[in-house]
């Protein structure tokens, strides 16, 4: 839900993606590297696209980046984007992203000089509006701000004979992150009066606020996801974080037969132990997508459609055209579980028309959405002569949906799952 800040101040963002990467070591620079399937610079755009109140959003780029980046603003759809030209520094780039604001007067554009001007490193994606708005009010306070978070090693100095000289008292210090955010004037000032050096080796514009505009940043404690994805290892923590969060939520569709909404009722009271919020839904309950997003306020990507016959995909095509038609506008991959209840000793003739799922799969794949299939085994008659025996199942079939929905591989796509 976006809040607008007190006094509904005009702000800005200015987000520095001009780096070419080195320490992850990558074949391209870190903010373009996949995570989930997209640059992971669009995970950073995307948490600043939902906060309304941030009017332009400026990318600083390499030269050589400029076109691609562009590129990718257009393929993913992303809005209130600027793409400018970065320098040899960060701080150079994100000078150069300051300018547009004067020089975008200048040409006429549509960018206007904000009162407040978020900074926020591109390679930093789990940014939340909350702490946004915390910096964004403390500038317009204090003139600058900026998140800080506790120190996890001490800070030691070095003697010239690289022994140790002193150490820090650690809780006295803090790790400065982003975002951080400025009175428009002042950075820019800070910007205009400070040194080649500075621009060259200098890592902190709180300080250049401090050194050029006399201006003492308000130190925000910010929240443990705004680090910086910086080294190999820090890629692969964004993606099992988005994951996480991808899979805090599940929404199980039934039709009104007896059989799917035992089994549906079952896999509701095991998922629940593996999975933070989970729905169970009858078909009839949904009409439009925005009646599946109401469930869960746009936060579900997860659903599993029990269908009663095992060779009978009517309910999970429909499922999928209802997410893919809908505009369901998520940028992360959607998980859609096709159950089919078989009894015993079925011939394997029947799952054999399931093949159907892979054709399903590949299709909806292309709209961002991966189908997998499970067969469970189940008859009313069967639980009559072993109630314990479905329940065996739906606990197996519980791992398998956790971990379909937590791992969400490509590679098992179309794939029928049996327990
Ligand atoms: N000339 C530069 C250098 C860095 N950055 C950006 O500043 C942010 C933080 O910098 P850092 O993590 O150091 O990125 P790199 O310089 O790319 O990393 P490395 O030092 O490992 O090369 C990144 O989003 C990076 O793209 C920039 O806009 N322009
Ligand atoms: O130093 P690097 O170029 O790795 O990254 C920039 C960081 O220093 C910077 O984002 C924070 O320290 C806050 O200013």
């Amino acid at each position: 839900m976006d809040r607008a800040p007190a006094g509904s101040l005009h702000a800005a963002a200015v987000l520095p993606a001009g780096g070419s990467g080195e320490r992850l070591g990558g074949s391209i620079p870190k903010q373009f590297c996949t995570v989930l399937g997209r640059p992971l610079i669009c995970h950073t755009l995307e948490s600043f696209e939902r906060v309304t109140w941030i009017k332009d959003i400026v990318v600083v780029v390499a030269s050589e980046n400029l076109d691609l980046m562009k590129t990718i603003v257009n393929k993913y759809g992303h809005k209130r984007i600027t793409v400018v030209v970065g320098g040899e520094t960060r701080h150079r780039s994100i000078f150069n992203g300051l300018k547009v604001f004067l020089d975008g007067q200048s040409l006429g554009s549509v960018i206007q000089k904000p009162e407040v001007v978020i900074i926020h490193d591109a390679v930093r994606p789990f940014v939340e509006e909350d702490i946004l708005l915390q910096v964004a009010i403390s500038a317009r306070q204090y003139g600058a701000a900026g998140a800080v978070r506790p120190l996890v090693s001490t800070v030691i100095a070095s003697s010239p004979e690289g022994c140790l000289d002193h150490s820090l008292e650690r809780a006295k210090y803090r790790a400065s992150e982003m975002p951080q955010a400025f009175l428009f004037d002042i950075i820019y000032q800070a910007y205009l009066k400070c040194t080649e050096y500075d621009l060259d080796f200098g890592t902190e514009c709180l300080h250049l606020a401090l050194e050029y505009s006399n201006t003492k940043a308000k130190l925000l404690e910010g929240p443990p996801d705004l680090w910086k994805v910086t080294y190999k290892r820090d890629l692969y923590a964004a993606e099992s974080m988005i994951k996480e969060r991808l899979s805090q939520h599940l929404c199980i569709i039934t039709n009104i037969n007896e059989e799917a909404i035992e089994v549906g009722f079952q896999l509701h009271e095991n998922l629940k132990h593996h999975i933070s919020h989970v729905k169970a839904i009858s078909l009839s309950m949904y009409k439009t997508v925005q009646d599946l997003q109401n469930i869960f306020h746009g936060e579900c990507y997860n659903f599993i459609c029990i269908n009663v016959k095992e060779s009978d995909l009517e309910e999970t095509c429909k499922l999928v055209d209802l997410l893919k038609n809908g505009k369901v506008t998520t940028s992360y991959p959607l998980v859609v579980i096709s159950i089919h209840l078989t009894v015993p000793n079925c011939c394997s003739s029947d799952t054999q028309t399931l093949t159907g799922i892979r054709q399903l799969a590949k299709e909806a794949k292309k709209s961002n959405i991966l189908v997998y299939g499970l067969l469970i085994t189940y008859s009313k008659e069967h639980l009559e002569d072993d109630a314990s025996r479905l329940q065996e199942s739906v606990c197996e079939g519980s791992s398998i949906i956790t971990a379909l929905i937590k791992v969400r591989n490509p590679a098992l796509l179309g794939q029928i799952m049996t327990v």
